[in-house]
């Protein structure tokens, strides 16, 4: 890794969200998973989940742009674990959802750990996830066609989780914990040495000053 490359990685996690989430329940459109994720990393999400009953990993292609190399996707095998999973963790979900209940998506607070649930693209979001949500969300359609693109509503909706985090100053200061940034770090700075690390099953080494890997006595070295 260049010293170029290891800054830019620095001033990405600098500003990295890890209370800001997307839930996709069954988005299973590669170019729209790919999209979301492509958003997901210009506003900071450090972990985007989905629900994918199959179990299978999701695929993208290049709508992408790559990102699904920058932000960490967890899948879960059905809504009840997913939102049981962020719920533990201290997140409300907010459902962008079109029902009699939903609020306008510029009225709710997104400063507080948040996770957005998308629906699918056919069927919306579901019973289930309608009923496990904090609130319900909408984008007000002033057209014809009721509902926009998943991908879409994902953007306007997390760019408005942007802007509010912004005013809030929540991209000024680290948010992620010392040690989730060293090993994100490591990670996104050196994905194969990391995943033999990980395959041995010894901790990550240190990063000198220009992102240079200090190897550990007896350990392997990589410039
Ligand atoms: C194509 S829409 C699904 C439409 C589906 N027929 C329905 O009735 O929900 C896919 C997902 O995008 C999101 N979405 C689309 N338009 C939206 C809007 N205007 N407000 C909030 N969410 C929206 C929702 O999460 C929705 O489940």
């Amino acid at each position: 890794m260049t010293p170029e490359r290891y800054r830019k990685l620095r001033a990405v996690l600098d500003k990295r969200q890890p209370d800001l989430t997307v839930l996709m329940e069954n988005v299973h459109k590669p170019h729209n998973l790919s999209a979301i994720l492509r958003t997901a990393d210009a506003v900071g999400v450090y972990e985007a989940h989905a629900v994918n009953p199959t179990g299978g990993v999701p695929t993208y292609n290049e709508t992408s742009g790559g990102s699904e190399k920058w932000v960490y996707l967890r899948v879960h095998p059905d809504i009840a674990t997913a939102v049981q999973h962020l719920k533990e963790r201290g997140f409300l979900v907010y459902a962008a959802h079109l029902s009699d209940e939903a609020v306008d998506y510029r009225a709710v607070d997104y400063t507080r750990p948040v996770a957005v649930l998308l629906g699918a693209e056919k069927w919306g979001v579901s019973p289930e996830a309608a009923a496990l949500a904090d609130r319900h969300i909408v984008i007000p359609m002033m057209g014809m066609v009721q509902s926009l693109n998943v991908s879409v509503a994902a953007a306007v909706i997390l760019f408005e989780a942007q802007r509010q985090r912004q005013a809030a100053g929540l991209y000024d200061r680290v948010r992620l914990d010392p040690e989730t940034y060293r090993r994100t770090l490591f990670e996104w700075g050196y994905p194969k040495l990391a995943a033999l690390y990980r395959k041995e099953g010894r901790p990550y080494p240190e990063l000198g000053p220009d992102g240079e890997v200090r190897a550990p006595t007896g350990g392997p070295a990589a410039g």
